[in-house]
């Protein structure tokens, strides 16, 4: 489980996070174990600028039919991440392999299988959904031309825009053209699709069109890797998240373990504040703060039952006792070190 320390480091990462420490002697590139168990695996992941590590020993495990938000702040590494994934780059250090695929040594068969939207593709104004796919079709060589115009159906069915495709690209609202980006990347039947912050940009009705597209390619079993700093954009579709902070992967695991990661804090509302802080603290309760009509304090492995009765064999009047975990917008903040847009 992910455990966080008063300060928000986080002592024991869900899956294994980097806790590896010094940046400074990252190993050489390991040998690639591909893990056919998991549609996305790095082990060591590192990526220097001169200087600048900006991924660091990073561990991925997404799972295959996951929908994985990669979360962090700006400048956290998520896209320099994506960009080693799918071969763009080469890592100083670490091993990837995507479908059980050792990148970039089976990237030629393994990346035929996997969508992805990175920079975006450059799509001409003047010319419509369908005729923008056309071209990129044309221009892709192991695409067969015969089977052209069916995948281009399917790819705009599957996005919600056959009825606009006929459209110039320039009338798309900010969603479609999002939309017709993730259209491109489906014009292959594709296993894995890996999208660096797809909403990007959006308008809030944008990043619903967007939101409810990935859902409904990840109910069709397509694993989706989706790069966020939009924490509600991840909140609501992802089965899996890790979350970035500086380059290192800090959390990961199901939403649900990530999110039960956070620390148990209690809330006490009594009139006698200073005799149930010493009840509290006698049971074991940790940083116990009192203050007017109120004592808060960390209960560890103490279940709140037994505070309770403690404090009532105590003689101290409980007004309202509750034990709440952090929301998962504070426990990002703790995560990171800093605040996540929560809009979008
Ligand atoms: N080509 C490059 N040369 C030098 N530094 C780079 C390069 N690409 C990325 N960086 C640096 O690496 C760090 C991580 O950047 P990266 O783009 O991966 O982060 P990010 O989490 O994707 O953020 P954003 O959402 O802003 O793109 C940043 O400090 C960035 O300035």
């Amino acid at each position: 489980m992910t455990q966080l320390t008063a300060e928000g480091e986080q002592a024991a990462p869900v899956g294994r996070a980097s806790d590896v420490p010094s940046p400074a002697a990252p190993s050489p590139a390991r040998a690639a174990v591909p893990d056919a168990s998991l549609a996305i695996a790095t082990h060591g992941l590192t990526k220097r600028f001169g200087s600048q590590v900006a991924v660091n020993d990073v561990d991925l495990r997404v799972p295959h039919g996951a929908v994985y938000g990669f979360l962090g702040p700006n400048g956290s590494g998520k896209t320099t991440t994506i960009r080693m994934l799918l071969g763009l780059i080469e890592p100083t250090a670490g091993s990837r392999s995507l479908l059980g695929m050792a990148i970039p040594q089976q990237a030629t068969i393994a990346l035929h299988r996997v969508g992805s939207l990175v920079e975006g593709p450059a799509f001409h104004p003047y010319l419509s959904g369908r005729a923008n796919l056309e071209r990129l079709d044309a221009a892709d060589v192991l695409a067969d031309p015969r089977t052209t115009r069916v995948r281009i159906g399917t790819a705009l069915e599957r996005v919600g825009l056959t009825a606009a495709a006929g459209k110039r690209y320039r009338a798309y609202s900010l969603g479609m053209r999002q939309r017709l980006a993730i259209a491109a990347a489906l014009l292959a039947p594709r296993d894995l699709l890996v999208l660096d912050e797809p909403t990007n940009g959006l308008d809030p009705q944008g990043t619903r069109e967007v939101r409810s597209l990935i859902g409904s390619l990840a109910s069709d079993g397509t694993t989706v890797f989706v790069s966020s700093h939009l924490l509600a954009e991840v909140e609501q579709i992802c089965s899996h998240l890790g979350v970035m902070r500086d380059g290192r992967l800090v959390a990961q695991g199901t939403a649900s373990e990530v999110r039960g990661g956070g620390t148990v804090s209690l809330h006490l509302v009594t009139a006698q504040p200073e005799e149930a802080a010493a009840v509290l603290t006698a049971l074991g309760v940790q940083s116990v703060i009192a203050d007017v009509g109120e004592v808060r304090g960390i209960p560890g492995e103490l279940e709140p039952e037994a505070i309770v009765a403690a404090l009532v064999r105590a003689g101290v009047g409980v007004r309202s006792f509750t034990a709440s975990s952090p929301s998962l917008e504070d426990l990002f903040v703790s995560l990171t070190g800093e605040g996540f847009d929560v809009s979008g």
